[in-house]
């Protein structure tokens, strides 16, 4: 391609060199800095997913992470009525604000842009996908450490345009006893997999009913198929939620925030493990970046063997912007050597795939830092370092001696090999 700039990512083209898929990614809102993004989905509407979706952003913000809620689910919107909220959209020029709840948790629903709660919603599809959008590009959410979005309820084309624009780092799936729950998980399963977003789970809810007199557990809708299914479908079943009348009295009053559901307690905890697919690293964006920053480099693409590069991209980057780039020879030696390479261009920073322990030690020795874990385009590489869209990653990775190393997802990777 004559005009290629090598960001396959942000390029639609139809061409053989593509070496990651195009990405639909919205960017937030300028005023958000927003750790992670849950999606909570469920087969169709009624089953809890609302629900879950505020317990778990309650329960989140309890222990202590700053929490948040965008409702995605456009025509039938619950949450602000489970947290008591009955707050009116308002915003400035930078964006609407989202309501906050008692306990702090934020959150943004279609409710509050109606001038009556029953007011109905009559969209069609790409409408509400793009509501969707606007409640992720245009709601300044401020610090967020767990987003919780309630997607609309199926696996159409609606929750599968929000997937692809918002940067989903886990779905949950909340099922019902009584849903055609093979299907629904194999479908979800499916849509997470073409979108190369991990299953952190399904939640099966009003999974039995205690009785008061007797103190059993009751199976209503009969017994649970769950666990064969998750383990057909390699996912774990992290909840089993009971049919509880006081939850949906609670939920009722609005006070959600006050209900203790012990079950939870699971989620929480897995929830707290997720690592980010898409992490911001806040605090170098607010670095300015002076320095010689090499790539080991194979026609446009961050070549991932450090020991075995033919050629270092080489920026000269001032003040965070690129002032001078050239593409040098490594020579034929080891990696010892590759390093009296980097010193004789001033080489301060480099950025590569994997790295070997003695490698590493060799750069550091030389005062060289080392950042693992990038893989595509060099440039996109570069430009994601400076704008700090990366996490950073300081630790020697894999033994490429033993393995071929493949990222292809289109984020950069945490330089974990045991993650791939
Ligand atoms: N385990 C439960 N025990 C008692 N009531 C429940 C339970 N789970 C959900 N409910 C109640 O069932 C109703 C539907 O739940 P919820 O709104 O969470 O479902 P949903 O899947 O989000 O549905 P929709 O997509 O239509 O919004 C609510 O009134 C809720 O309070």
């Amino acid at each position: 391609m004559s005009n290629c700039n090598n960001d396959c990512g942000s390029c639609s083209e139809n061409c053989n060199d593509r070496t990651q898929p195009q990405s639909f990614l919205e960017e937030p809102n300028k005023n958000s800095n927003i750790k992670k993004v849950i999606g909570i989905v469920s087969g169709k509407g009624g089953v809890g997913k609302s629900l879950v979706t505020s317990l778990l952003a309650a329960n989140m913000q309890k222990q202590g992470y700053l929490s948040a809620i965008l409702d995605g689910d456009i025509t039938g919107p619950s949450i602000p009525k489970a947290f008591g909220i009955k707050d009116k959209a308002y915003g400035n020029d930078s964006g609407m604000f989202p309501a906050t709840s008692s306990t702090g948790v934020k959150l943004f629903s279609t409710n509050m842009l109606l001038q009556n709660e029953s007011d109905p919603v009559v969209w069609r599809g790409p409408v509400i996908a793009g509501m969707i959008k606007q409640f992720w590009q245009e709601v300044q959410w401020g610090d967020v450490d767990y987003m919780f979005v309630d997607m609309p309820p199926g696996t159409g084309d609606v929750p599968l345009t929000v997937f692809q624009s918002l940067p989903v780092d886990g779905i949950i799936i909340v099922t019902s006893p009584q849903e055609l729950v093979s299907m629904i998980v194999e479908k979800v399963v499916n849509m997470a997999n073409m979108m190369q977003i991990p299953v952190l789970g399904i939640v099966e809810n009003m999974s039995y009913f205690i009785c008061d007199s007797c103190n059993k557990e009751h199976h209503i809708f009969g017994d649970s198929h769950l666990d064969e299914i998750a383990e057909r479908f390699n996912v774990d079943c992290i909840a089993r939620l009971p049919m509880d009348p006081s939850i949906a009295h609670q939920v009722d009053k609005g006070l959600i925030e006050d209900l203790d559901i012990p079950q939870i307690q699971p989620i929480v905890e897995m929830l707290k493990k997720v690592e980010s697919l898409h992490a911001t690293n806040t605090e170098d964006t607010a670095k300015t970046i002076n320095e010689v920053i090499a790539i080991p480099y194979d026609k446009g693409q961050v070549f991932q063997h450090f020991g075995k590069t033919k050629e270092f991209k080489i920026y000269t980057v001032v003040d965070n912007e690129i002032t001078n780039q050239r593409i040098i020879s490594a020579g034929s030696a080891g990696h010892h050597e590759l390093v009296h390479v980097l010193l004789e261009y001033d080489v301060t920073t480099l950025l590569c795939g994997g790295m070997g322990n003695g490698a590493k030690d060799a750069n550091e020795a030389a005062g060289i830092t080392v950042y693992t874990g990038f893989s595509g385009s060099c440039e996109q590489a570069i430009a994601n370092y400076i704008a700090g869209n990366v996490q950073l990653s300081s630790n020697a990775t894999c033994n490429h001696h033993d393995h071929d190393h493949h990222h292809d997802h289109d984020h950069q990777c945490s330089g974990n090999c045991s993650n791939h």
